[in-house]
């Protein structure tokens, strides 16, 4: 909690004048039953006339004052609560940004969005309730008390016995709701993963006729946050019947009594009266407490979770003594790097070495799951290996800022991401300053410059969600371009071509050595695997061979079994460097089906 309040550390002027004018608002309440007592006791119960319009007129002044007080307290509050709001989010936002991968996989993409909208707006809630109400609340009883005893002693002892009791009362119930409130906003995290995960695969669920299984998952989860909300709002609302029912009967006992000593003479009409306003105000004042306590319960659970967040160490940052020097070349080193997910136990990659000269072309070849992918993304240092160490123009990529290491690659993810936006925009992501000269160029080498001009908007056709309304080669081709635009000294293609037919992957591979760039290229194809220098056979996370093509149908076993089965020839075939690979394909194809 704290960690998150320091950030209303700016606005304290303002949280200041905010409690001076419900300061104002309580001392005018604190005084209104004195005033009472005033009227009734000199002026309705003496006959005095003009005691009664002067005092009113004190008492109508006092009221607008406190109105006026009010008004403007709700308004630095409110001020204070959506300033408060806008940096909380805008805190998460930037720690969220500075994530690593590993830092990102602790939390699932749902509870981050609920974190940054539901509970923010819960501590926003509370923040402005403290201005207002939460402070006013429990003075008012304290001073109501206090103000009760200086009225009539006998009497606030009442008040004195019942008060305390109720606090105890309020106190254990804000406890057991602070419990119920964080498991509502565990559930309701649920609700929130269970909707994004609906809505991102609706193709998928709807072509496979999944709707009943999701709606009885949704169900499920929207039900279990139903039943927690309502066993929570359960718990919140016997607090107000308890209260009024204490209070109702403490002032049946001060009325009781105070009958009595009127009688008696020791006490006045006005005192009585006096001090039960005092109870009213007093009732109300606990009445809050549920709302306070319900404020408060979600508040405490949503800051836990927010500080959750802002308090993640970020695992890769960059060194103090960092350089700051662009790759200027572009050769990648691995010195026996072995890596393991943080989540993981288990080693994905085991002992890699190899170097690259710059502007070389490699190709990863392996089964899937031995590794391609995770050895790409060591190179832009998503993650840092456990063991051995990445180099870029020999200099150790931790010794490197990390603005500077990743501006000089361009690493395309095995899953495309487009962004909703026009085909201009999503490619200039790559490079914001590209002229249209110089994205129409990438898009050319990418293969898809001829495509974006079939549509009817060209480059400024609007692509949906995800590129919802491109094809899995368009998307793929696309993703290539904004890559290229940024001109890299190293390109990561992570399976970035598997949905592109052979002559147009050709094509593509030929245009890429127009780029003075070190590229790392995983396929599953031998044919892209052959345009490369060099090729990387990985097998459950070694480095099993390494060598051009011919040296590899040579020295490799696992090589010429993969070149076999995928081209159905015997590997040294494979030397007829006349044949163009995607002819290569057709031919060994027609062979398999003559
Ligand atoms: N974020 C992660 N957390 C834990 N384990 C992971 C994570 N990502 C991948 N792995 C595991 O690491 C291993 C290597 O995965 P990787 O994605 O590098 O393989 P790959 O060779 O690229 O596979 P494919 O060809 O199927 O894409 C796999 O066993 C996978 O289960």
């Amino acid at each position: 909690m704290q960690q998150v309040l320091s950030y209303l550390k700016p606005y304290r002027k303002w949280m200041i004048v905010a409690w001076a004018l419900m300061l104002i608002e309580l001392l005018v309440e604190l005084w209104q039953p004195l005033l009472m007592e005033k009227i009734i006791d000199d002026g309705v119960m003496a006959k005095n006339l003009s005691v009664v319009w002067t005092w009113g007129a004190v008492m109508l002044g006092a009221s607008l004052l406190s109105f006026a007080a009010g008004i403007a307290n709700s308004f630095a509050a409110s001020y204070v609560g959506q300033e408060y709001g806008f940096a909380i989010r805008k805190h998460l936002f930037e720690k969220i940004q500075s994530f690593s991968f590993a830092n990102l996989e602790r939390f699932p993409t749902a509870s981050l969005i609920t974190r940054m909208t539901n509970d923010v707006t819960q501590i926003q809630n509370m923040v402005f309730m403290s201005l207002r109400i939460a402070l006013r609340a429990p003075l008012l009883v304290v001073f109501g008390v206090v103000m009760s005893f200086a009225v009539h002693v006998q009497l606030a002892l009442v008040l004195a016995v019942a008060v305390p009791m109720l606090v105890m009362f309020l106190l254990w119930m804000m406890k057991k709701a602070v419990i119920s409130f964080s498991l509502v906003q565990q559930t309701l995290d649920r609700v929130n993963s269970v909707m994004r995960e609906n809505l991102a695969g609706m193709r998928l669920i709807k072509a496979w006729m999944r709707g009943t299984y999701e709606q009885e998952r949704f169900i499920k989860a929207n039900e279990t946050l139903m039943k927690r909300t309502i066993s929570v709002l359960r718990l919140v609302e016997t607090i107000t019947p308890v209260l009024l029912f204490v209070m109702n009967m403490a002032i049946i006992v001060i009325l009781f009594i105070g009958r009595i000593d009127i009688q008696a003479g020791s006490i006045t009409a006005g005192q009585v009266v006096a001090i039960v306003n005092y109870t009213t105000r007093i009732t109300s004042a606990l009445s809050m407490f549920a709302f306070i306590t319900m404020a408060f319960s979600r508040a405490k659970a949503s800051s836990g979770r927010i500080a959750d967040v802002l308090s993640v160490e970020v695992d890769i940052e960059d060194d103090k003594q960092a350089c700051n020097k662009a790759v200027e070349q572009g050769e990648v080193r691995f010195e026996n790097v072995s890596f393991r997910y943080p989540n993981s136990r288990v080693l994905v990659l085991k002992d890699v070495s190899f170097v690259v000269r710059p502007h070389e072309t490699v190709a990863i070849l392996g089964a899937t799951g031995s590794g391609k992918s995770t050895l790409l993304q060591l190179i832009p240092r998503l993650y840092d290996p456990v063991d051995g160490r990445v180099m870029i123009d020999g200099i150790d990529i931790r010794q490197m800022k990390q603005e500077q290491l990743r501006a000089s690659i361009r690493f395309v993810p095995q899953e495309v991401l487009l962004f909703s936006g026009t085909i201009a925009e999503n490619i200039r992501f790559g490079n914001e300053h590209a002229s249209m000269e110089e994205m129409i160029q990438a898009a050319k080498h990418a293969q898809i410059h001829d495509t974006i001009m079939k549509f009817p908007n060209g480059y400024e056709t609007m692509i949906g969600q995800k590129g919802v309304n491109l094809s899995g080669g368009q998307k793929q081709r696309l993703s290539i371009a904004r890559a290229l635009v940024g001109m890299p000294k190293i390109l990561l293609l992570d399976d970035s071509t598997s949905a592109l037919d052979l002559k147009t992957e050709a094509k593509l591979l030929k245009e890429l050595k127009w780029y003075t760039c070190t590229t790392f290229i995983v396929t599953q194809k031998i044919q892209t695997a052959m345009e490369a220098d060099t090729i990387f056979l990985l097998d459950d996370g070694k480095l099993l061979a390494k060598g051009s093509h011919d040296e590899l149908l040579e020295k490799s076993e696992l090589y010429r079994k993969i070149v076999a089965s995928q081209l159905g020839k015997k590997g040294h075939e494979c030397y007829d460097r006349d044949i163009e690979p995607w002819q290569l394909r057709d031919k060994s194809s027609k062979q398999k089906t003559t």
